[in-house]
């Protein structure tokens, strides 16, 4: 897969993305990051990419041209046609859902706004999705831009070995993720549940599921409510309650 970045902080950019599981994917060969910077297009003097906005208010506006021109430097670079995607506060809130949709494209391209945001002309006519990490606003768009980099480059075959696998991601089956536990069994802070030593595997395997349930209903019940339970998870979650309960 191939991610192409249009930002005025393009080391930023790369340096996240050149660090652990996605820096790795890079280096296989599993995953390509480009970056772009509208000023490198800029085509006054004094290199301008934003300018103050029509109809008054503070800040300022990225302007059409230099972004034009690096989306357009952009897509010569490959024959690939890129999916364009502009990260905002207004846009779609991203999900896992949307993520692993995403990570099955061949190419995209990540737009980042900075100052007040993106002249409209230009993101009614060159991008094919707006999306949003989160109800918050950041300076600029380059650090959602990484998030979907480092959860779009994680699912890539081959990025992550076995023992990383996503399958038991939170939200990779509608659940949040149950507890983990490393060594040592006994520590100040407390032991290691015992299921979790018995080398029974299904009993493991029910305990953490009985856990994601539950953890799920007390922290996020809104997935819950998005999910159809089998009877087998319903009695489970059932049972956590009662426990919760006493
Ligand atoms: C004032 O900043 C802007 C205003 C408009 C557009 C882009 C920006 C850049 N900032 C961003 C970008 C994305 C997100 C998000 N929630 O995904 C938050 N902030």
């Amino acid at each position: 897969m191939r991610i192409d970045v249009v930002s005025l902080f393009p080391d930023f950019v790369r340096q996240c993305a050149a660090v652990g599981v996605v820096g790795r994917a890079q280096q296989r060969e599993l995953l390509q990051v480009e970056t772009w910077n509208p000023r490198d297009y800029s085509s006054d003097r004094h290199r301008s990419v934003d300018s103050s906005s029509y109809g008054g208010g503070p800040g300022m506006v990225m302007m059409i041209e230099p972004l034009r021109a690096a989306l357009a430097a952009m897509r010569d670079a490959a024959p690939e046609p890129a999916h364009v995607i502009y990260l905002s506060p207004q846009g779609a809130r991203l999900t896992q859902g949307r993520v692993e949709a995403l990570a099955k494209l061949p190419r995209i391209a990540l737009l980042c706004g900075r100052y007040e945001g993106v002249d409209e002309r230009l993101l009614a006519h060159e991008v094919d999705e707006e999306l949003s990490i989160g109800d918050y606003v950041l300076s600029g768009g380059e650090l959602a831009a990484a998030v979907i980099i480092d959860a779009v480059g994680r699912l890539q075959d081959g990025a992550l070995n076995d023992a990383q696998s996503a399958e038991q991601d939170s939200f990779s089956d509608g659940l949040l993720d149950c507890p983990h536990y490393a060594r040592p069994v006994q520590d100040a802070l407390g032991t290691v549940p015992a299921v979790l030593l018995s080398g029974d595997h299904a009993a493991i395997a029910r305990w953490r599921l009985k856990q994601s349930l539950g953890r799920t209903w007390l922290r996020r019940p809104d997935l819950l409510s998005q999910r159809v339970l089998d009877a087998k998870s319903r009695a489970l979650l059932d049972e956590f309650r009662r426990e919760h309960a006493s």
